[in-house]
């Protein structure tokens, strides 16, 4: 059967978004500005997603919430603005992507594409065309699929991520799992490196990590809601785990900090390499579970 169609609306500010639902009442938004998913609710209608109190949706901010898309360049590890610029661009609907053969069960999705401008050639000499799909699975989970494709005539190499905003009861309730052992750079320390000895970590201050070759699980435990975010990637080797906290961040309400985690599936440690042609594929995929 045919994936329910998706709605094309005005959101914020008269930019255009797209609404997409499922049979059993579970839905996402995207804005075409920045590709960048905005909510995310499951059949009862909960949000799973933040957005900030004082999120800004005018190009060219950044909108600070949901699910921005990182690339080229993961924050400030070269010389492009923070994250890249595509969260900052406008896509389009794809209406004849290529098939995806890892991923048929979805009960509904949207398929985005970005095309390198002229002016984006200027800041980053490299031609590519990024898709990206946004999909509701069966059992109500969230998967973004994104696929680099390299339409240059050389090669070329690029950082990337997703920056999901995972909405949390409260934070200093919660755990993040599946990182103990693992080498981290800590950004508030100009990325030195340690080792993570904790079983999971835990928040009561800022915390700005990237871990490095994670496994491609990794969980997020609400104990107030007592439930569990699982977040699952592919392609992505590394992760980072990011809270403010009372670090001032000027689209973020003061209070706003408690309400979410950043969990990030990122390529950063060995960038990716593209020949000509050639094709990059990274999956993240959210689930919410009860807490086990
Ligand atoms: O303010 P932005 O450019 O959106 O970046 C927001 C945050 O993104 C990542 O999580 C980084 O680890 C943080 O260092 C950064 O502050």
């Amino acid at each position: 059967t045919h994936p329910p169609p998706f709605e094309r609306t005005k959101g914020i500010n008269g930019l255009e978004k797209l609404i997409v639902r499922d049979r059993r009442g579970r839905s996402f938004e995207v804005y075409l500005y920045g590709g960048q998913v905005t909510s995310w609710k499951n059949e009862k209608g909960d949000e799973l997603l933040f957005m900030s109190t004082k999120a800004i949706f005018e190009p060219p901010t950044p909108i600070r919430g949901g699910i921005p898309l990182l690339f080229p360049q993961y924050s400030n590890t070269g010389p492009l603005p923070s994250h890249g610029f595509v969260r900052q661009r406008f896509w389009e609907i794809d209406t004849n992507p290529p098939p995806l053969p890892s991923h048929p069960y979805s009960s509904a999705h949207v398929d985005l594409i970005l095309k390198s401008s002229d002016a984006d050639l200027k800041i980053w000499p490299n031609k590519f065309v990024y898709r990206l799909r946004v999909a509701l699975g069966h059992g109500g989970d969230l998967t973004l699929t994104s696929r680099v494709k390299n339409s240059d005539v050389k090669p070329f190499n690029f950082t990337a991520g997703l920056h999901p905003y995972f909405y949390v009861s409260d934070i200093s309730q919660i755990q993040v799992e599946g990182l103990q052992n693992l080498d981290y750079l800590d950004q508030q320390k100009n990325r030195t490196r340690f080792t993570d000895n904790a079983k999971f970590i835990t928040f009561n201050s800022q915390l700005d990590r990237l871990y490095l070759r994670t496994p491609s699980k990794l969980r997020i435990v609400d104990h107030n809601k007592k439930k569990t975010i699982v977040v699952r990637k592919e392609g992505y080797a590394d992760a980072v785990v990011w809270n403010p906290w009372d670090k001032k961040v000027s689209d973020l309400g003061v209070e706003d900090y408690k309400r979410f985690v950043a969990v990030e599936p990122v390529a950063v440690e060995k960038p990716i390499i593209l020949k000509p042609g050639q094709v990059w594929k990274g999956v993240l995929q959210v689930s919410v579970v009860p807490r086990t």
